[in-house]
């Protein structure tokens, strides 16, 4: 049954989705990593797709940007499509010199200065963390593949320009890694559901250098992402 964001029906969707920000990445990933691809739903141009990579099923659908985007769509597809894990794959800024563009960092926990968090836990602080078997496959996968990662603490952002620039150097005292705008949230709507969900992030950007990526670089080093969390999940 379709819900108010999702047009697909129940078992259109595999256990596993990858879920970038941009519905185009997710487009990009279903014409250049799957196969047998069916195109799920495109409610509001957020496009969900399933194939198989290696034979493996798996979907692949756009969050959009920040908490309430992402949280609408993972609660209806664990709550109504049956999903058990959501891998976010998606950008971020290098808050550490140790950190460099085109780097991949994995979220093995999230800190944040949203409070949907506390709004589930009574105001209280929720540790948002990752799903140690997901966060362990990956990890894993990379090894196999030479890849470097970097794991740890990302920081989720409801504002992606911050009226408070000097929370970058707080955020470097305290080894975050990298900020962004989802993981915080994915992780409060796996916890609430009982399932599954990991974010692993190229940078795009550094915060303290101010270099960035080029467009070739982002796609080629995107790739980079996408086929790690791909093969993790076979
Ligand atoms: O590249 P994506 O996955 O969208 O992730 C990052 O990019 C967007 C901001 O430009 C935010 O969604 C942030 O989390
Ligand atoms: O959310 C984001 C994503 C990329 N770079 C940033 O600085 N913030």
């Amino acid at each position: 049954m379709a819900t108010p964001h999702i047009e697909a029906a129940v078992g259109d969707f595999a256990e596993t989705v990858l879920m970038p920000g941009d519905p185009l990445r997710a487009k990009f990933i279903a014409d250049n990593f799957l196969e047998d691809v069916k195109c799920v739903t495109r409610v509001r141009n957020m496009f969900g797709f399933t194939g198989t990579y290696k034979g493996k099923r798996v979907s692949v659908m756009g969050s959009g940007m920040g908490i309430p985007s992402i949280s609408i769509y993972a609660t209806e597809l664990y709550k109504e499509y049956g999903v058990e894990k959501i891998i976010r794959i998606g950008s971020c800024g290098a808050v550490r010199d140790d950190i460099k563009v085109r780097d991949i960092v994995v979220g093995m926990a999230a800190s944040t200065d949203s409070n949907v968090n506390r709004n589930r836990l009574d105001n209280c602080d929720f540790a948002a963390t990752a799903d140690f078997g997901l966060l362990k496959n990956v990890v894993d996968t990379a090894e196999k593949l030479g890849k470097d990662v970097h794991v740890g603490n990302i920081f989720t952002a409801d504002l992606f320009y911050t009226p408070k620039p000097e929370m970058f150097a707080k955020m470097e005292n305290l080894g975050i890694l990298a900020v962004e705008m989802e993981a915080a949230g994915l992780y409060g709507v796996a916890a609430e559901y009982g399932k599954k969900a990991l974010t692993v992030l190229t940078v795009s950007d550094h915060i303290k250098t101010g270099e960035e990526t080029t467009a070739d670089e982002r796609e080629n080093t995107f790739k980079d992402m996408m086929e790690l969390t791909l093969e993790s999940v076979l």
